[in-house]
């Protein structure tokens, strides 16, 4: 909260208080700092002061609602510039203006969630349909039931929407946790060091290089030959089905630099293209990754229906008609790849194959996070469903509702209602990102079982450091029920005797689904096309790899070779010398004043004696009394006295790059 003056007395804290302070506990008498002076003098100069106004300085508005961590970006953001801090401007608020800018401040952003309304037709469902299904004793819903009961509460879900939005949809856009809103320190300081002429060498980070060097990137991505691969054809993935998606480049991606990095190539392989700098921070370096062994990779413009067309369309067919026992689709990928755009289609079709074999199916979805297990189906947050294996291997779920569905049209809401009850985040690299798994099963009369689980988004470390503790340790567990689901997987591939399903709630769930031996399972991993998502693209398809025992071949490297030549060339110390490494302390009477002049800081003849060195040791008052008549105002004595002292440092940098470059050509020479 600022603090509001509301009298000249009170001004004293805008500048002097800690100067009061210091001399009280001194026992010598405070003077107003020159700042509370000045903005008592304009005070009095201002005519059009209303008598109950309240003013405050910008100064403490500005970072009065700001985190640490945005004050802290913020210095950086003006240490970087090298500008001059803006001088304190006045400004007259009241206090609706000064409560409506924080309410501006403070208030989150509304969320963009949409509300599904579906006209329902009631279900006839015969008894003797649904008897196979109802007999495992479960909490079992009549669509019209469950309509009836969704309606009410989507009802009432629309007219409280602020509190469901705040507490289950979070998408509060964070400057921390926003790709867009956080600065890379490396970006700020070496942008700055451009401005002022000077191309110097830094540590960049992966990213901020990838996006800094794009044209160069993309150039050697173009010249890289990549390695052929066979395909190879696994006899130990006996029964899983794996895919690449790539979904498209965002456009505000390719604004900020971003440029593309995955290829999908001839015989299914996937190509990525890892990009770096060499130890020099000059040479670039592009090595291409093929991972092979997939069963299909589907580009950007490949459409949702294509792809469940060729990905769960067979197996469906295979359930349908028998030759499985059950299918499961699993979506895996960082966060913000598709996951859940792929879903969502794949839900929507699979009601239209479905039901123009089927009449009638039961419905189940749960959401685990961490160590709960909660029911998507109804709006009971607190109600966490116990997970019990029978003997048979079926997996029972108490406290959770099966909802019977005999129309594409009911499963498409039913399914929709589940997805809009997951939680979901704000994180660096997905305004909504899904912070749960979400399941979805689909029991047929004839026995057979569909699953179709959307995984968490995974992230990597660097991406959750700047979350809390609870989002670290929610990422955490979100890797390690991966990694359990991923031992699973292997571990049943290979036929061992012990698999580790007890391990982690998303094995536990899915055990009924991955111990079948007439299970097919279709794995879709999701890939990010931009080269500063690299990491995660390689990390995704490696996990995937794994499973499906996919080759992954390194090609040669290929590094720039334009900057090298820019070292070898000669370079001509002295006569650049001479030019640019004159800075003001070496500059005579007319340089010093063909400087001022040019610069706009003083025009005229200044005293015999003065030179750029004297000019140098003079202090502002001096400065002031020299140049500027002993003009009241110091502003322009205080510009003189900056821009001396950047003029300066910046020929004091050109020098030392320049002895650099020397010492490298030398030495390579
Ligand atoms: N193939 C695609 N075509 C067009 N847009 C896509 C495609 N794939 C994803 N998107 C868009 O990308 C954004 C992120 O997708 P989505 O929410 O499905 O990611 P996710 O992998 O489920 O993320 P998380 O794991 O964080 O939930 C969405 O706005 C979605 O519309």
């Amino acid at each position: 909260m600022p603090k509001i003056v509301t009298s000249f007395e009170d001004l004293d804290f805008l500048g002097s208080e800690a100067v009061k302070k210091k001399a009280t506990a001194r026992k010598v008498k405070a003077t107003p700092s020159p700042v509370a002076l000045q903005i008592r003098q304009q005070i009095l100069n201002t005519d059009n002061l209303p008598k109950n106004a309240k003013t405050v300085s910008p100064k403490m508005m500005d970072a009065s609602h700001l985190s640490s961590r945005q004050r802290m970006e913020r210095n950086i953001h003006r240490l970087g510039s090298k500008s001059p801090r803006s001088p304190l401007k006045l400004s007259i608020l009241t206090p609706s203006v000064i409560n409506q800018t924080e309410g501006t401040a403070l208030t989150p952003s509304p969320t963009n969630s949409s509300t599904t309304t579906s006209k329902l037709t009631p279900l006839t469902v015969t008894q003797d349909t649904i008897d196979p299904v109802k007999k495992s004793n479960r909490n079992i819903a009549t669509m019209s039931e469950y309509s009836a009961s969704t309606n009410k509460k989507s009802d009432k879900r629309l007219s409280i929407t602020p509190t469901m939005n705040t507490t289950r949809r979070v998408s509060k856009i964070s400057p921390i946790n926003s790709a867009h809103g956080r600065t890379p320190l490396n970006c700020v300081l070496d942008s700055a060091s451009e401005s002022d002429g000077i191309a110097t060498r830094r540590n960049l980070d992966k990213r901020s290089a990838r996006l800094r060097y794009s044209r160069e990137f993309t150039s050697l991505i173009v010249d890289c030959n990549v390695p052929s691969t066979p395909k190879v054809s696994s006899p130990s993935c006996k029964s899983i089905h794996a895919f690449v998606r790539k979904r498209p480049m965002f456009s505000h991606e390719e604004q900020r630099g971003d440029f593309n990095v995955v290829s999908m190539g001839d015989n299914s392989d996937v190509i990525v293209y890892r990009t770096q700098m060499a130890a020099d921070m000059n040479t670039k370096i592009v090595q291409p990754v093929v991972f092979n062994n997939w069963t299909k990779v589907f580009d950007s413009d490949v459409s949702s229906e294509q792809v469940y067309q060729q990905v769960f369309f067979p197996l469906v067919e295979r359930v349908l008609s028998q030759q499985s026992r059950s299918a499961t689709l699993l979506m895996f990928g960082q966060t913000g790849s598709g996951k859940t755009y792929t879903m969502s289609a794949c839900q929507r079709l699979l009601g239209e194959q479905l039901f123009s074999h089927v009449n009638t199916a039961l419905v189940q979805s749960l959401e685990l996070a961490g160590k709960t297990c909660r029911d998507l189906l109804t709006d009971e947050e607190k109600v966490s469903v116990q997970i019990q294996e029978q003997l048979d291997g079926s997996v029972h779920y108490v406290n959770a509702l099966a909802v019977d569905v005999g129309c594409a049209e009911d499963l498409a809401f039913v399914l929709e209602t589940a997805i809009s009850r997951r939680a979901t985040q704000s994180t660096l690299q997905n305004d909504v990102s899904s912070r749960s798994h979400a399941i979805y099963q689909i029991r047929l009369a004839n026995g057979g079982l569909l699953t179709l689980v959307d995984c968490a988004g995974t992230e990597r470390k660097n991406d959750s450091i700047y979350h809390d503790k609870h989002r670290q340790a929610e990422s955490a567990e979100i890797n390690a029920s991966i990694y359990a689901l991923k031992e699973c997987i292997r571990a049943s591939q290979k036929n061992n005797v012990h698999i580790p399903f007890r391990s982690n709630l998303l094995t536990r769930v899915l055990r009924e689904s991955l111990v079948s031996d007439s299970n097919a399972l279709a794995i879709i991993a999701t890939v990010a096309p931009n080269a500063t998502d690299t990491e995660h693209t390689l990390e995704t398809l490696k996990t995937v790899s794994t499973l499906i025992a996919g080759n992954i071949i390194e090609g040669e490297p290929r590094k720039s070779v334009e900057d090298k030549k820019v070292v070898k060339s000669p370079v001509n110390v002295s006569d650049d010398d001479e030019v640019v490494a004159k800075g003001p302390k070496q500059w005579n009477r007319t340089e010093l004043m063909e400087w001022m002049a040019r610069k706009r800081l003083f025009r005229g003849v200044i005293p015999a004696n003065m030179d750029g060195r004297s000019a140098m040791r003079m202090s502002k008052l001096q400065l002031r009394s020299a140049f500027y008549d002993g003009d009241a105002n110091l502003n322009r004595a205080e510009a003189l006295y900056k821009s001396l002292r950047a003029e300066n440092d910046r020929v004091l940098r050109l020098d030392m790059k320049r002895r650099f470059t020397h010492q490298t050509a030398t030495a390579k020479q």
